[in-house]
């Protein structure tokens, strides 16, 4: 009996060893993570090719490597995702995590702690999808519109030269009066430019100021610090400002309800960051749109026409549109959503939680997913012709029930979807008072253009517009007293206070 027991026990163990490891590559073939492009140094691994054109990068390495792909990086796997089934997990996942996606490039670029950051960020949230929404919105309406005249009347009659800063000129101040409080945004000549100044190089430089350490970024600290302080003198009057409107707070005072409930040294910080966020994607959107539209004349003659057809017969004084009015003017709102479409973010990130499947790949934990909006809204299936600006396809679109088009990614999706997409379109009528005053300019083919923002993710697209200089001051001018003219009744369509008549025969 013992010599049989024996004699079983060494193909037992062998049957046991050979399951065990078939089990085991089977598995291990189940859990193939996406290939992984490393570079060949170490730490830094592609950072360097990654870093020089990343949206470049990734269109290369989807062509080569399939639709899923890890990069590796300054230490980091960020593993990206480019087809459909990835673009689903992406937005619907439990295993996966925007906040911590995002907690490390927030608390370096607005210096606030990670545990603070991880406690405020859901109720901040909710309560600016509640500010930002579609009923709130329309409760600004009026206040929008009276800031910009006020502050197309504040630039003259010269204008700025140049589209780029009369975009910032304009919309800066009027964000910053209706967001925050009124008087809020400076007055002086040389404190408007400085902070013109401080704020473009801190946007231009956030993606470095989210990675590498402040200490090595001088200029950038120092707008950075330069920002910070003017929230700071300025915190206690935010708090105190009373809106016309008696008891609804300011975005800004609802965000510092919040914050100061937990702490009241972050609060400069969420200033900054609530600003940031607000500006930083709608001053290019405005801009393209406008860019767009100059570079399509039919396009831009339609739209002179819808505007025509509404406002023709109004008289002079304020006067509410009507629902079917104003559908009329759809046009407009296809327009900015077309450039959001061409000119989108580059790059959006979830954590990784747990393993989780996409395709035939298994994404490990700690791992950041990436998605690439820009990219995504240049697939043929869902948007023919992708690299064309064609505003006539958004006719496909709910826009009514505040439904975009399939695979239209601009401001995420999900849980934490971008609050101010609304705030965002509305802003984006501001290019069309642009656009309008431009018609004025017969000659516009041959006209006046700068070199306008790049989308976020360092692509450099090819230019829609025709990057000539002629007679950029006369212009300038020209387009600037229109564009006053026309600022009521494009920004956001509600009133009027002028017979479009006679403008639209200037
Ligand atoms: C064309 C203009 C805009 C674009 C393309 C845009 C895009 C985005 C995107 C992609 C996100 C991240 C969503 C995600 O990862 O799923 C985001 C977040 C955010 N956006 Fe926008 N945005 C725009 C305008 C605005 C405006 C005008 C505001 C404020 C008035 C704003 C406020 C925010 C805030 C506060 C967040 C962070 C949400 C959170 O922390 O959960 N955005 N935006």
């Amino acid at each position: 009996m013992p010599d049989n027991s024996m004699g079983l026990i060494f193909p037992t163990l062998i049957l046991f060893l050979v399951v065990v490891t078939l089990f085991s590559f089977l598995q291990r073939k189940n859990v193939r993570g996406p290939p992984c492009i490393r570079g060949w140094i170490p730490w830094l691994g592609a950072s360097f090719e990654f870093g020089k054109a990343p949206l470049e990068f990734i269109e290369q390495a989807r062509i080569k490597y399939g639709p899923i792909f890890t990069v590796f990086a300054m230490g980091n796997r960020m593993t990206f995702v480019t087809e459909e089934e990835g673009i689903d997990v992406f937005f619907k996942s439990k295993k996966l995590n925007f906040e911590l996606a995002i907690q490390n490039p927030i608390c370096h670029t607005a210096s606030i702690p990670k545990n603070i950051f991880l406690t405020l960020h859901e109720k901040l949230y909710i309560m600016l999808k509640g500010k930002l929404g579609t009923l709130n919105l329309y409760q600004f309406t009026g206040q929008l519109t009276e800031e910009l005249h006020e502050q197309l009347e504040n630039l003259g009659t010269r204008g700025t030269m140049d589209l780029n800063d009369l975009i910032r000129h304009v919309l800066y101040p009027v964000t910053v009066n209706v967001l925050f409080n009124k008087g809020l945004f400076l007055t002086n000549k040389r404190k408007i430019k400085e902070f013109h100044h401080h704020f473009q190089v801190f946007d231009e430089g956030f993606e470095y100021g989210s990675q590498v350490p402040e200490c090595l970024l001088r200029n950038w600290s120092k707008s950075k610090k330069w920002l910070l302080t003017l929230f700071e003198k300025n915190i206690s009057d935010i708090k105190a400002y009373k809106s016309a409107k008696g008891n609804s707070l300011t975005v800004m005072q609802a965000v510092l309800d919040i914050v100061e409930m937990e702490t009241s040294e972050q609060s400069s910080k969420y200033g900054l960051l609530t600003l940031w966020a607000s500006l930083s994607n709608a001053a290019p959107i405005a801009f393209w749109t406008l860019g767009f539209i100059l570079s399509h004349p039919d396009i831009h003659k339609n739209i002179m026409q819808s505007i025509s057809s509404v406002f023709g017969t109004a008289g002079k004084d304020k006067i509410k549109l009507s629902e079917d009015e104003l559908k009329k003017l759809l046009l407009i709102k296809w327009c900015i959503l077309e450039a959001v479409r061409l000119r989108a973010p580059g790059i959006i990130t979830r954590k990784v939680m747990k393993p989780v499947k996409i395709l035939n790949h298994t994404v490990p934990a700690g791992d950041l997913l990436m998605l690439s909006p820009f990219w995504q809204h240049r697939n043929p299936k869902y948007f023919p012709e992708p690299e064309l600006f064609k505003p006539e396809r958004w006719k496909k679109a709910n826009l009514e029930k505040h439904a975009f088009l399939d695979c239209f990614l601009a401001f995420g999706r999900g849980k934490f979807q971008c609050p101010g997409r609304v705030f965002c379109i509305w802003w984006g009528s501001l290019s069309q008072m642009g656009n309008a005053a431009l018609n004025i300019n017969k000659e516009y083919d041959t006209c006046w253009a700068t070199k306008g923002p790049e989308p976020s993710g360092e692509v450099t697209p090819p230019c829609p517009l025709p990057w000539q200089r002629l007679d950029l001051r006369s212009l300038t001018i020209h387009c600037f007293a229109l564009f006053k003219k026309y600022a009521m009744v494009y920004a956001f369509g509600i009133f009027k206070t002028r017979n479009l008549t006679s403008l639209a025969t200037v």
